[in-house]
């Protein structure tokens, strides 16, 4: 929809190259890593196949409304093959807002690593076909090198685009920006008596199975505003991400958010209110009924989809909400002992629940409580037929390989000094990141000590 924003040409970046790139995603475009898209996607060459635009969108940023944003860094090549494809540090477009308009190389290479890894792990997402590295120099904390990401979703639409015409009150392009999006990405609701309501359900409910998967697999997104969310439930705008470590519940990868407000254990709650922003711009059309209706929907399919996973995990047979304090328990011991979350998890792949000295009660060894709960797991279970297939079925379920911060920073590093072996390693194992395949052993250790130094802000 070029209609939402204006035509801006990417600026070059200097002596572009490759950094990263995704076979699939290259293979889905119809595309190949070869010099004349490098210069395309690095704005090289202005004879590009398609105009770039950059998008117009507004939103609400740590609570409050921001009238006017849009893409203040990146611009959209139009679709491929059903899917768009952006530039995510192209340089200056009319919503820059005094900013640059760059990304600097570790922002695009953790963006590029994360959509990857959510993806293998089966948590919907943006995708990435490329990062290009350059010389330019971008200024941030100290100076660093300028690269783009190149994102490719079926849709870029955030909530805050929608926002952006209710409270411009352009409700005629508001209505032409919804029946649009309807068409073009939930033709399914269409045939619905109320297709705006069919709609506003469905993206609720996608939102509440990519939030419940965040919180299954212990990842924290760290700036969920509301123009960083996706229209089509896709875990989007990969800033100051991070998988946890330990767990905590409480736990801010954000360095820059004070008060805790995207905080590990809020985002269920900061899902659903992003939710209620988005659907405020439906108030036109449906009462209040309707949207208390459709927000209604939230809980329920984020529980269950919470349940689905996480009994998975643990090999839960049919789980249900009684199962929730079983798994909150879980969870109390292992930030009681200060255990790594997905490694902890992960020793379920090798489990024997009829034993009563496991590997996971060494990791246990010395956390009050982990007994008691050993046994209301084992009276649940009830035993398991098959110990080799369930083990298999938990492994399925329970990752051998997480993006933890410290990995992505190492393969950063290496980037930097333009040795990108670490980064294709890296990438490679988290294309599969249920196998246990000895080579990739060493990225899979809790995290080291020097890590926890490690912060992660906006500024990127
Ligand atoms: N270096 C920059 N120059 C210009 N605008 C920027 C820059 N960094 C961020 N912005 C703009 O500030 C707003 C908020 O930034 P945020 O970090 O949420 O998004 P982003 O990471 O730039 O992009 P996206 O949401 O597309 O992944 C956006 O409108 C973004 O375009
Ligand atoms: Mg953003």
């Amino acid at each position: 929809m070029p209609w939402l924003g204006s035509a801006v040409m990417p600026l070059p970046l200097d002596a572009p190259r490759w950094v990263g790139w995704s076979d699939e995603m290259g293979q889905r475009l119809g595309l190949e890593q070869d010099d004349a898209a490098l210069a395309q996607l690095s704005g090289a060459t202005a004879s590009l196949p398609w105009p770039p635009f950059a998008q117009v969108y507004s939103g609400h940023q740590f609570g409050g409304y921001t009238p006017r944003l849009g893409d203040g860094r990146g611009v959209h090549l139009g679709e491929r093959n059903g899917l768009e494809v952006f530039l995510k540090g192209s340089g200056p477009t009319p919503y820059s807002r005094g900013g640059d308009g760059r990304a600097v190389l570790r922002s695009a290479v953790r963006e590029f690593l994360a959509s990857e890894a959510l993806h293998h792990l089966g948590i919907a997402t943006t995708r990435a076909l490329a990062v290009i590295g350059s010389d330019t120099p971008v200024w941030r904390e100290e100076q660093e090198t300028g690269a783009i990401t190149v994102r490719v979703s079926e849709s870029h639409l955030r909530f805050g685009h929608f926002e952006y015409f209710l409270y411009t009150r352009q409700q005629s392009q508001l209505e032409a920006l919804i029946e649009d999006t309807i068409d073009h990405h939930f033709a399914g609701v269409r045939s619905e008596s109320d297709a705006k309501l069919a709609w506003l359900v469905e993206v609720v409910e996608r939102t509440a199975r990519t939030v419940a998967d965040w919180q299954a697999f212990g990842f924290c997104h760290g700036v969920l505003n509301s123009d960083n969310m996706s229209i089509l439930g896709e875990t989007f705008d990969y800033g100051p991400f991070a998988f946890m470590n330990r767990f905590d519940p409480g736990y801010i990868c954000n360095h820059s958010d004070h008060e805790g407000r995207y905080a590990f254990d809020q985002q269920a709650g900061i899902g659903l209110w992003n939710l209620n922003r988005l659907a405020i711009t439906l108030t036109p059309w449906l009462d209040e009924t309707a949207i208390r209706q459709a927000l209604a929907c939230y809980e329920p399919v984020l529980v269950e989809r919470y349940l689905a996973r996480m009994g998975a995990r643990l090999g839960l047979p049919d789980p249900t909400a009684e199962d929730l304090p079983l798994i909150a328990e879980l969870l109390n011991r292992m930030a009681e002992g200060g255990l790594d979350y997905s490694n902890t998890l992960r020793e379920f792949a090798q489990l024997d629940p009829t034993s009563q000295d496991t590997p996971l009660h060494r990791r246990f060894a010395g956390v009050a409580g982990f007994s008691d709960w050993w046994q209301r797991y084992q009276q649940r279970l009830g035993g398991v037929d098959g110990l080799a297939d369930w083990q298999a079925r938990r492994s399925e379920a329970n990752p051998a390989l997480i993006l933890r911060t410290h990995l992505a920073q190492e393969a950063i590093a290496a980037a930097e000094q333009g040795d990108n072996d670490p980064l294709h390693r890296l990438h490679r194992a988290l294309c599969r990141p249920y196998d246990p395949e000895p080579e990739f052993d060493d990225l899979r250790g809790d995290a080291p000590s020097w890590s926890q130094q490690l912060t992660l802000s906006c500024s990127s």
